[in-house]
């Protein structure tokens, strides 16, 4: 099945898709549409609805409704629509991959892989929520000095109310559901603003919550440019929670937004520190996969490589050996580096090459682009002055800055405003052990390159890359508050006595 044909049908009028609010796919009274454009052809591609600030209004009135029922709707029965939405989507794997193909210019296989990853991270997801959720705490005031036994205390996590999602446009998919799933399984109601490009995968993905029949209102999908309605959705008076993922829209957001949790999962530059006994082999084919999977359009992608000088020049010789073997192309030929995904992306990586070029980098591979295709290239030599030393591509360029020292490594890590993933590569686990310790990074990886999956482990980031944790279980417990209920005794009461 097609894009827009058969169930999907219904999100599409003529080449227009609709927003989807009380339930019901709906065109906006905007009259206007937001151009999709294919990062490989540079044409348009698909259409979406360009939702007005009244629009927006009545989602949230609707969304805050649904809330308070699916509040008092049994854990059990959330859990159940959650497990059906996650078949659906895997049922649908073929369209909603075929968008992410032309709206990202993502790997069919890849856009496959996130589509399926999708779906189980929905149905973990609702298996994590009746555990987790299913379980308070209960406390005794005996505990505390001064206290006799005469205060019961039961916990509980309760929703937050309307959760206000906005995911970036490389994993359109799955870092939707990621915010999804938990804000659901919590018992709160859901505000998608997907990002533009991926917009269309992620209306595909919303029909098929919609098909395993969840209540109107309690998922709702506004389209339209992030710079246009962005600020009037963050800032919101009915949002009660916000979870993004993105670049520093997210440090601005933060600053706008009022008295709610957050979830930000911002850039990342994750350094790979290799020392001298460590596995090259091991090393370079992990730097290839770290580096260029998707182009590098990864926030988990390796974006800068530490080495130690004496093993530099090998460990170059292999990663040049691996990248010489990458495919350059479509992304419907699934090859391994495909068009990035705008023009705007494309000249800004381009702009950091040249500035690598100009204060004399080298350059492994001869510099190609074609469009938004951006042959890959891996710098070596690079040095703190130059740009991509610091700056995040995102793109398919990998600077190399040769240490003489792990100190030097660590320094160059911990000195980027930057701290979300890191690795470093060694045989010796009491040296990594150290080295993760030291690293100003929310995860470091060892013997690998860096990665946010599998999806239940935590993920989060230090400094500019973020606010909060995600990962299943931390996502649905940040999209809950604790409640407390005490039971006051007139007389102390000892258990046996
Ligand atoms: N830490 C992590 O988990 C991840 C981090 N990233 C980071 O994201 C960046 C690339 O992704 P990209 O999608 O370009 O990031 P952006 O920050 O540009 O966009 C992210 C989302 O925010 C929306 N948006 C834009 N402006 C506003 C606004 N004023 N208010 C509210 N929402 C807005 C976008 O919508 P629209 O598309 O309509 O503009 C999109 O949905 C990189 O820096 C990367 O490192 C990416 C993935 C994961
Ligand atoms: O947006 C990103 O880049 C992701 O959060 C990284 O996910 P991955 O490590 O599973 O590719």
């Amino acid at each position: 099945m097609e894009a827009g044909t058969g169930v999907f049908s219904e999100i599409i009028d003529g080449d227009v898709y609709k927003y989807y609010s009380e339930g019901e796919w709906k065109v906006s009274n905007s009259g206007k549409t937001v151009a999709i454009i294919n990062p490989t052809t540079r044409k348009t591609q698909y259409k979406v609805q360009a939702c007005t600030q009244e629009e927006v209004n009545s989602v949230m009135e609707c969304s805050k409704k649904a809330q308070k029922s699916w509040a008092k709707t049994p854990l059990w029965k959330r859990a159940e629509l959650l497990h059906k939405a996650a078949a659906i989507l895997k049922e649908h794997k073929n369209p909603i991959s075929e968008c992410l193909v032309k709206e990202i210019a993502k790997p069919a296989k890849d856009a496959i892989t996130e589509v399926v990853r999708s779906g189980d991270l929905v149905s973990y997801c609702a298996e994590e929520g009746v555990r987790i959720l299913g379980e308070g705490k209960f406390l005794l005031s005996d505990s505390f000095p001064g206290n006799e036994r005469t205060k019961y205390c039961l916990t509980s996590k309760i929703p937050l109310g309307v959760v206000l999602a906005i995911p970036p446009f490389n994993y359109p998919v799955n870092l939707a559901v990621s915010k999804i799933a938990p804000a659901l399984i919590a018992g709160n109601s859901l505000v998608l603003k997907p990002p533009t490009q991926g917009a269309v995968a992620a209306l595909h993905m919303v029909h098929c919550f919609h098909l395993a029949g969840f209540p109107k209102g309690l998922i709702s999908c506004v389209t339209g440019k992030g710079s246009e309605i962005g600020d009037f959705l963050t800032m919101h008076p009915a949002v009660n929670c916000i979870s993004f993922t993105g670049g520093d829209t997210g440090i601005t957001i933060s600053k706008k937004a009022s008295m709610i949790p957050l979830q930000m999962e911002l850039g990342g530059k994750d350094a790979c520190i290799i020392l001298e006994d460590a596995d090259l082999d091991l090393a370079a084919s992990n730097i290839v996969k770290g580096g260029f999977s998707y182009s590098g359009q990864r926030c988990t992608a390796v974006k800068v490589v530490l080495v130690m000088e004496s093993v530099a020049d090998e460990l170059v010789k292999k990663v040049n050996e691996k990248i010489a073997k990458l495919t350059v192309g479509p992304p419907e030929d699934d090859c391994d580096i495909t068009p990035v995904v705008t023009e705007s992306s494309a000249n800004f990586i381009e702009g950091l090459v040249t500035d690598a070029k100009l204060k004399g980098a080298t350059f492994c591979q001869v510099y190609k682009r074609q469009g938004n295709l951006i042959w890959p290239l891996f710098l070596d030599n690079v040095r703190p002055d130059m740009r991509i030393a610091w700056e995040e591509p995102f793109g398919p360029v990998l600077p190399v800055i040769r240490i003489s020292s792990v100190e030097e490594g660590i320094h160059h890590c911990n000195a980027s405003n930057f701290g979300l993933q890191g690795c470093v590569f060694t045989r010796d686990i009491n040296k990594a052990i150290l080295i993760s310790d030291a690293m100003e990074a929310g995860t470091v990886q060892i013997n690998s390159a860096p990665a946010r999956g599998p999806d239940h482990f935590p993920f989060q980031g230090l400094k500019d890359s973020g606010i909060g944790s995600q990962g299943i279980t931390n996502s649905i417990s940040m999209m809950t508050k604790i409640k407390s209920t005490v039971i006051n005794l007139p007389s102390p009461s000892y258990t046996m006595g």
